[in-house]
C-alpha cells in the first residue's frame, strides 16, 4: 500500500472515481529544506573538486588572477597575469606543438567541455533519444571527459546502464549536428564506456604527395599515407590480402601505387615480386617495367598469369610442407604480390564464362592457401557486391575509399561499419578533398580509421619505371 513513487507518478494517482468504496491518498512527505540545501550544496562542492581534478590548468588559469585581486586589488593580479603571460606567448609564437601539448590543447578542452558539450549535453541526449524518462526520472547518459587532440574532440561518456554500442552508432547523426561537428565516431573504451570522435577539422583535406621512397628494404607493413591522427598509415601487405573499393575516380590507383613504390628497395633486392593485372589497360601500363615481365591485360592473358601465380604457390607449399609454416621472404622464394586493377572485369563483367571461373578459381585459391607461402593479393574494384566478386570475403583486409551508396559501406568493411562512423559515402567527390581518402578496418579492430593515401602522379610513376628501365638496359 505505502509504495514510494518518485516525481510526477504520484499526481497520477490522486484521482479517484466517487462513487468507489476506498480512496487512495499518496501521503506526500515534505523534504526539509535544510536537507535539499546540503544535497545541493554536496553536489556543487563535488561538482568543484571534479572540474579542480580534471581541468587543474584551466581552473588555475581563472582562479589565481581572481584570487589575488580579491585579496590584494587589481594591480598585483595584473602583474600575476603578466608574468605567465609574458612566458606563454613566446612559448606558444615560437614552439606551438609543446605549448599545445601543455597547455593549449587542456584550456581548449575545457572550454569546449562547458561551452559545446555541458551546455547542449541534456538536450543532446534528449531529442535524440539516448536519455531515458522512467517512473518520473529521467535517465541521462554521463559526460565523463573531454579532451582535444590537434583535429578532434574526444568525448568519453559513460552509457546508461542495459545500453548498447549500436544505440549511440544508431544516432551518430543526430549527435554530430548537436554538437556542431561535421560526423561523429563511436568506438568503446571499455565496459559501458564509449569515446566518441568529433572532428573539428579536417587534417586529411589537403592531398599527399608521393612518399620518398624506403630506405630499407622490407615488406613489412609498407607506408603508403597518413591516418586521420596524423600517425603514418602503414598497410600490411605480406601475409594478407588486400580489397580497395572505391567509386570511379575515388584515388584507387594511389593506393596500388603507393603499395608498389613503398616495395620498390624489397624488388631491387631480389626479395619481392610485383606482379600486374591491369584489365583496363589505364592503370597498370604506366609503369609496366616494374612488374619485370609480370603484367597482363587481357581476360586471357591474366588468367594465364593467375595461373602460373598459383602453380608457383602450390609448388612452394609442397616445398614448406613440414619444414616452415611461415614465410619468410627470400631471393630464393620471394614475397609475390599480386595487383589487380578493376577485378570486377576479370570476375563479372567479361563475357567468356569458361575464362571468368579460371580467374575466379586462382583467385580463390590464392586467396586461400596464398598468405601463409608468401603471396598476397592486392584488388580494387569500383562494385563492392557479392554478385560482382563473390570471394570478397577472402580478402581479410580492405579499405573503402568514396563510395556511390550507403549500403556499400558495410559490404566492404563489415557490419557495423558505417554505424561506427565509417562514411564512406560522404568523401567528397572532389578530387583534391577526397581522392585517396578512404576507411580502413584491420582484422585486429572493428573500429574503422581514417586515412589517406598519398599521391603517386603520372610523373613519379614514370620516373620509377625508368629506374627499371635503366637497370634492364645496363
Ligand atoms: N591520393 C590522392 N590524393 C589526391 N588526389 C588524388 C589521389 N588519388 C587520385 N587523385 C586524383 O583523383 C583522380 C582519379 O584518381 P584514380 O584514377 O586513381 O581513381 P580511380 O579510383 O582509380 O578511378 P577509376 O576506377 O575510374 O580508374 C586522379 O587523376 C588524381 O587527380
Amino acid at each position: 500500500m505505502f509504495k514510494k513513487l518518485p516525481g510526477d507518478e504520484t499526481r497520477a494517482l490522486v484521482s479517484t472515481t466517487p462513487d468507489t468504496a476506498v480512496v487512495f491518498r499518496p501521503a506526500v512527505i515534505r523534504t526539509p529544506a535544510a536537507v535539499t540545501i546540503a544535497i545541493f550544496i554536496g553536489r556543487l562542492l563535488i561538482g568543484l573538486v571534479r572540474i579542480v581534478w580534471r581541468h587543474p590548468v584551466a581552473v588555475a588559469v581563472l582562479a589565481v588572477p581572481s584570487v589575488v585581486a580579491w585579496l590584494y586589488g587589481w594591480r598585483l593580479a595584473l602583474v600575476v597575469v603578466w608574468i605567465p603571460f609574458s612566458v606563454l606567448l613566446p612559448w606558444a609564437l615560437f614552439n606551438r606543438d609543446s605549448f599545445n601539448a601543455w597547455f593549449g590543447r587542456r584550456l581548449l578542452a575545457f572550454w569546449r567541455l562547458i561551452w559545446v558539450y555541458r551546455r547542449h549535453w541534456h538536450a543532446v541526449m534528449v531529442i535524440s533519444g539516448l536519455a531515458r524518462h522512467l517512473r518520473g526520472r529521467d535517465y541521462v547518459p554521463r559526460l565523463v571527459r573531454v579532451r582535444c587532440t590537434s583535429w578532434a574532440d574526444l568525448v568519453s561518456v559513460k552509457m546508461l546502464t542495459g545500453q548498447a554500442v549500436t544505440d549511440w552508432a544508431d544516432r551518430i547523426e543526430h549527435l554530430a549536428h548537436g554538437f556542431g561537428a561535421t560526423s561523429c565516431r563511436v568506438s568503446v573504451a571499455r565496459a559501458g564506456r564509449l569515446l566518441l570522435t568529433f572532428p573539428r577539422r579536417d587534417p586529411l583535406a589537403v592531398p599527399l604527395p608521393a612518399l620518398a621512397l624506403p630506405e630499407t628494404v622490407s615488406v613489412e607493413p609498407v607506408e603508403i599515407g597518413i591516418c586521420e591522427d596524423g600517425r603514418p598509415w602503414r598497410l600490411k601487405v605480406h601475409g594478407t590480402h588486400v580489397l580497395v573499393a572505391g567509386a570511379t575516380g575515388a584515388g584507387k590507383g594511389s593506393i596500388l601505387w603507393s603499395v608498389i613504390r613503398a616495395l620498390l628497395p624489397a624488388v631491387w633486392s631480389g626479395i619481392t615480386q610485383i606482379w600486374g593485372l591491369d584489365p583496363k589497360l589505364m592503370e597498370l601500363s604506366f609503369g609496366r617495367a616494374i612488374f619485370e615481365g609480370h603484367y597482363a591485360a587481357t581476360p586471357e592473358e591474366c588468367a594465364d598469369l593467375l595461373d602460373e601465380a598459383v602453380s608457383l604457390m602450390q609448388k612452394r607449399a609442397a616445398k614448406f610442407a613440414g619444414v616452415q609454416r611461415e614465410h619468410i621472404p627470400t631471393v630464393e622464394d620471394p614475397f609475390i604480390l599480386v595487383v589487380v586493377d578493376e577485378v570486377a572485369f576479370l570476375t563479372a563483367y567479361q563475357s567468356d564464362r569458361a575464362l571468368k571461373q579460371r580467374t575466379m578459381a586462382a583467385l580463390a585459391t590464392l586467396t586461400t592457401q596464398g598468405r601463409a607461402v608468401g603471396f598476397g593479393v592486392l584488388a580494387a574494384l569500383q562494385d563492392p557486391r557479392k554478385d560482382v566478386l563473390t570471394i570478397r570475403n577472402l580478402f581479410p583486409d580492405k579499405i573503402a575509399l568514396r563510395l556511390d551508396e550507403s549500403e556499400q559501406v558495410d559490404m566492404v568493411l563489415g557490419d557495423g561499419a558505417r554505424d561506427r562512423g565509417a562514411l564512406a559515402d560522404h568523401i567528397s567527390f572532389i578530387p583534391s578533398e577526397g581522392a585517396g581518402v578512404g576507411y580502413v578496418r584491420l582484422e585486429t579492430s572493428p573500429d574503422p580509421i581514417r586515412v589517406r593515401a598519398a599521391y603517386v602522379s603520372d610523373a613519379d610513376i614514370r620516373e620509377m619505371a625508368a629506374l627499371f628501365e635503366t637497370e634492364e638496359t645496363v
